[in-house]
C-alpha cells in the first residue's frame, strides 16, 4: 500500500470516528463526505461578496456550506465569514486556496478542511501548493499553537514529536477535492494554470477521476465550470466520471441557477451540486430592495406599510432569492419561500433602522414585532435556523443576539466583524 493510500485509509477511519461523516467503520462506504448531500452552497469570503442578512433561513435548505474562493481571500475575511456562519443551521467546511487562510480560529469553526487538488492544471495546483501548505502547518502554525497551549518545559521536551503528530493529524482530518477545472475563463482556472488546451474530454476526465479515486484516495471528484453552466458537455463528463469512480463523491459546480440545471446535473451522475454566485446575488438583491423600501417608506414604517409596498414593488418569481431557492430540491414552493425571506430582510432592516438613525432607542422588540407581523412564523423560523447552529456561538437568545448584530452592521458599530452582511452596505442618510 502506498503512503498516500495508507494515509487515505487512516484518514477515513479518523474522520469517520470523529463523527464528521455519516459512515461507520466496516461499512463498504467509508467516505466521510456524506453521500446524501445533494446541494452545497459555496460562500466566498472575499469582502465584495456579501451574505444575505436572512442567510440562516436560506441555508436551512442546503446540505452544507463551503467557505473559500480564489480571489481577494485573506485569513481575516475567512475568519469573519466563519464567525457569521457559526450560527448557520448546516455544517460549514473550509476550502482554502492558500494555507495561510487556515488559522486556529478557522480550524475550530470549520466542520472540516477540504483541500483542492487540480487534476488538469499545473503541477503547482496538484502538489505544489499542498507541499507549501504542509510545510507551513509543520513549521509555523502547529509549533505556534503548541507553544501557546503547552507549558514551556513540556514543549522543549516533546515539542518536535508533537509537531509531527499534530501535523499528520490535521492532514488526516481533511478531505481532498480532486478538481477537473473545465472553464478556462474563471478565477479557479487562472489560479490552477488551466487554459483551453487543458479542458478534458469525457474519456480523459474519466481516467483522471480513476486516478483520484483509486490512487490519490480523493474523497471528492469535482467537475468545476465555475461561473458558467456546463450543459451537455458537463453532462458527458459527469456520466463518464460517475461511472468510473468507486468511493469518491462526484460534485458538479458552475452556473447553477434554476431547478432544471440542478436536476440535470444530478440525473447524469453528480451526487451533489455546488451553488456559488447565485447565493451572493441574493445579498445584493436584499440591499437593493431595502434601499428602495427606505426611499419609499422612510426609516420607521409599520408592518402593514412594508407588506403593501412589497406586494406592489416586488415580484417574488423574478427575484434572485427565488432563483437560489429553486436550485435546491428541498424547497417545495421557492417563490413563496423567497417572498417570506425577503420580508424577513425588510423586517430586520426596519427593526434596527430607527435606532440607527437616532430616532429611537435600540429595540430588539421592534424587530420581533415586525417579523411576526409580516409573516406569523418568521420569528420562529429564524430562531430555529439560528438555534440549529453552534449553541455556544453566542450567549443569550439567538434571535436577540442576531437582531443586535444586524443593528451593529447597519450602524457601522463593528464593520470589520460584520462587513459581510448585506445590510452593512446599505447607506441611509441620517
Ligand atoms: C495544507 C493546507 C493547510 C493548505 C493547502 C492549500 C491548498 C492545497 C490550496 C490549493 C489551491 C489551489 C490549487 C486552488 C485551485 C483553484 C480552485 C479549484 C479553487 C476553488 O475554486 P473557487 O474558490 O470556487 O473559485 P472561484 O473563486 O472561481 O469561485
Ligand atoms: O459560482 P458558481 O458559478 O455557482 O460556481 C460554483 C462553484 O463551482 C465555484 O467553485
Amino acid at each position: 500500500m502506498s503512503l498516500g493510500s495508507s494515509l487515505g485509509h487512516s484518514l477515513r477511519r479518523c474522520v469517520a470516528a470523529a463523527g464528521i461523516g455519516a459512515e461507520t467503520l466496516g461499512s463498504l462506504d467509508a467516505n466521510p463526505v456524506p453521500a446524501d448531500w445533494r446541494h452545497v452552497t459555496k460562500i466566498d469570503p472575499e469582502t465584495a461578496k456579501l451574505l444575505p442578512v436572512a442567510y440562516p433561513l436560506y441555508l436551512a435548505n442546503t446540505d452544507a456550506v463551503s467557505v473559500g474562493g480564489s480571489t481577494a481571500v485573506t485569513a481575516d475575511n475567512t475568519e469573519e465569514t466563519f464567525r457569521l456562519l457559526a450560527r448557520a443551521p448546516v455544517p460549514a467546511f473550509h476550502e482554502p486556496s492558500e494555507a495561510r487562510h487556515v488559522t486556529e480560529e478557522t480550524r475550530e469553526l470549520a466542520a472540516f478542511l477540504a483541500l483542492p487538488e487540480v487534476l488538469n492544471g499545473e503541477t503547482e495546483a496538484l502538489v505544489g501548493t499542498l507541499g507549501e501548505g504542509l510545510a507551513y502547518l509543520h513549521d509555523e502554525m502547529v509549533p505556534a499553537l503548541l507553544r501557546e497551549k503547552l507549558p514551556a518545559a513540556l514543549y522543549r521536551a516533546v515539542g518536535d514529536r508533537l509537531v509531527d503528530f499534530a501535523t499528520s493529524w490535521l492532514l488526516e482530518a481533511a478531505v481532498f477535492e480532486a478538481y477537473v477545472v473545465q472553464n478556462p475563463d474563471s478565477a479557479a482556472a487562472r489560479r490552477s494554470g488551466v487554459d483551453e488546451s487543458d479542458v478534458l474530454s469525457p474519456a480523459t476526465a474519466r481516467e483522471r477521476a480513476m486516478v483520484a479515486d483509486r490512487h490519490l484516495d480523493s474523497e471528492i471528484v469535482y467537475v468545476e465550470y465555475s461561473g458558467t453552466y456546463g450543459g451537455d458537455e458537463a453532462a458527458d463528463v459527469l456520466r463518464a466520471v460517475s461511472e468510473s469512480v468507486d468511493g469518491a463523491r462526484v460534485w458538479y459546480g458552475g452556473g447553477i441557477d434554476d431547478r432544471e440545471k440542478t436536476a440535470e446535473m444530478l440525473a447524469v451522475g453528480a451526487d451533489t451540486v455546488v451553488v456559488g454566485d447565485c447565493f451572493h446575488d441574493v445579498a445584493d438583491e436584499e440591499v437593493e430592495v431595502c434601499a428602495r423600501a427606505v426611499e419609499a417608506l422612510g426609516v420607521a414604517p409599520s408592518a402593514d406599510e412594508i407588506r403593501s409596498w412589497f406586494d406592489d414593488a416586488v415580484d417574488p418569481v423574478e427575484t434572485a432569492a427565488a432563483r437560489y431557492l429553486r436550485t435546491t430540491p428541498r424547497v417545495d414552493d421557492p417563490e413563496a419561500a423567497a417572498e417570506r425571506s425577503l420580508l424577513v430582510a425588510l423586517a430586520l432592516c426596519f427593526g434596527a433602522l430607527p435606532a440607527v438613525v437616532g430616532e429611537s432607542r435600540p429595540s430588539v422588540e421592534r424587530t420581533r414585532s415586525l417579523l411576526s407581523a409580516v409573516d406569523a412564523d418568521a420569528a420562529d423560523r429564524l430562531d430555529a435556523a439560528l438555534s440549529a447552529g453552534d449553541p455556544e456561538a453566542a450567549d443569550g437568545d439567538p434571535l436577540d443576539d442576531y437582531c443586535a448584530r444586524v443593528a451593529a452592521a447597519l450602524s457601522d458599530a463593528d464593520p470589520p466583524r460584520l462587513r459581510h452582511l448585506s445590510l452593512s452596505t446599505l447607506s441611509v442618510s441620517r
